[in-house]
């Protein structure tokens, strides 16, 4: 039997007559960063090490020239999609080796295989995170839940779509009549009962004005005005007021097992679950519920049986319906922390936020839209236990730096709980390197 033949360099030759390199080369795969991320966080260290942990944590990627002449053609439709998966690369990893095994924060020491964990430290440093789109502005797209530095190279956007990216839905279709009939189509819930969850009510400062949560000049029709033609995908007419509804919710109506308000995103916060994923899953279950196109929807308050996981190993966790996650990932070696200010560190705030001279010139918030968001972006960040293994067993007594958009944070650890002690602007620019 013959094994795979190595493919070997080859150059084409587009229609335009000019010759591109073959992507196929051994080893060897062509990539060209779509654009470089402008970042609220400036460096690793106490960076989100999920989106999820902090919502406010805001940027924006702008498609590069070089890559598309008008970027804002590559993004047309985006505008439709309340997330978007963005793929980077960890390109201030220093060094490019790895191990085969390594210590997530939460296994406190504990190893296990690289391909396990979302460590940043893999053979292909590639970055996956689910971001919130906030809006799509000519050829740049604006995110919020992110856990990427600035200038992190950005090799790809795809949009999330809750029928294809999530377990429950997959492992539910399976069984789908229609799936097997091929004729699968997403359930959609219109979200034009003019009720916006708290990210749509989110907007980016300091990038512009805000925008309207529908980024459609046209007002979108309440979906009990609407004509069944109407109902009938008007999708590209549509800004985000479409959401894919899991399936799962469907069957479970069929076959009476309500939709409930503890519903938890299919796999654990360290994988995909930015608050407002959550939050538009939960917010899914209220009236706008009621509104599935062709589709029976339970009466608000009503309470939900989630479907058992398939499966759940000894020493599993169940990470909800549909998957399975070890239970470490949940787990967490230290509970979330206290996050404590000193009144320094509160004056140093106010002082920051109300653009008063400094060192560094005239300090306002470029991606952070108040002192007190500054604030609960710090908290988020902290309550998370943002120190590697390292510094929580050997270096408790060392103050701990990071930056959040222009605010230097200094703090320090107890045992329960992180204090901030000083808050200063951010010495340096953020620069694209
Ligand atoms: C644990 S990784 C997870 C990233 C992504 N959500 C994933 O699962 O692939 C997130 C951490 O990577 C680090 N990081 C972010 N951007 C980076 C970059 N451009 N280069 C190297 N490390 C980066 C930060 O310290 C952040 O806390």
């Amino acid at each position: 039997m013959r094994g795979l033949e190595e493919p070997k360099p080859r150059a084409t030759a587009t229609p335009c007559g000019c010759v591109k390199p073959a992507l196929e080369t051994v080893g060897n795969l062509l990539t060209e960063p779509i654009g470089y991320l402008e970042s609220c966080f400036s460096t690793k260290n106490g960076t989100p090490r999920q989106p999820s942990i902090c919502s406010h944590s805001r940027a924006c990627l702008r498609i590069r020239k070089s890559i598309f002449n008008n970027p804002e053609h590559s993004l047309m439709g985006l505008e439709q999609f309340s997330h978007v998966w963005i793929l980077f690369v960890f390109h201030k990893n220093g060094h490019l080796s790895c191990k085969a095994k390594v210590q997530p924060p939460r296994l406190n020491g504990a190893k296990t295989g690289v391909f396990s964990t979302r460590s940043p430290h893999r053979p292909n440093a590639i970055g996956l995170t689910l971001a919130k789109l906030e809006k799509v502005e000519g050829g740049a797209i604006y995110l919020s839940g992110i856990d990427m530095i600035h200038g992190t190279p950005v090799l790809d956007i795809k949009p999330y779509i809750a029928d294809y990216d999530s377990p429950q839905n997959l492992m539910e279709s399976s069984g789908d009549v229609n799936l097997q009939n091929n004729q699968h189509k997403p359930k959609t819930v219109s979200w034009s009962d003019g009720k916006t969850n708290n990210c749509d009510q989110r907007q980016l400062s300091g990038f512009n004005e805000p925008h309207p949560h529908h980024s459609t000049k046209e007002k979108p029709k309440r979906s009990e005005d609407r004509t069944s033609e109407d109902n009938s995908v008007k999708h590209s007419n549509t800004a985000k007021t479409q959401c894919t509804l899991p399936t799962h919710r469907d069957r479970a109506v069929g076959l009476g097992l309500a939709s409930s308000s503890d519903e938890r995103p299919s796999v654990a916060e360290e994988h995909i679950s930015p608050h407002c994923l959550e939050k538009s899953s939960v917010e899914g279950t209220d009236e706008r519920l009621r509104s599935v196109e062709g589709a029976v929807v339970p009466p608000e308050g009503s309470a939900e049986t989630q479907p058992a996981a398939p499966h759940s190993p000894a020493g599993t966790a169940d990470g909800g319906p549909g998957s399975v996650v070890p239970a470490w990932v949940r787990q967490a070696p230290v509970a979330t922390l206290e996050v404590r200010f000193t009144p320094h560190a509160e004056m140093d705030l106010g002082q920051l936020s109300s653009g008063g001279e400094t060192d560094v010139g005239q300090a306002s918030f470029k991606y952070l839209r108040s002192a007190e968001e500054a604030k609960r972006a710090i908290e988020a960040v902290l309550s998370a236990d943002p120190r590697s293994v390292y510094r929580r067993k050997l270096c408790q007594d060392r103050l701990f730096y990071f930056t959040v958009d222009i605010a230097h944070v200094t703090c320090w650890f107890g045992d329960g709980f992180a204090e901030v002690l000083r808050i200063k602007p951010a010495s340096g620019s953020f620069q694209v390197t």
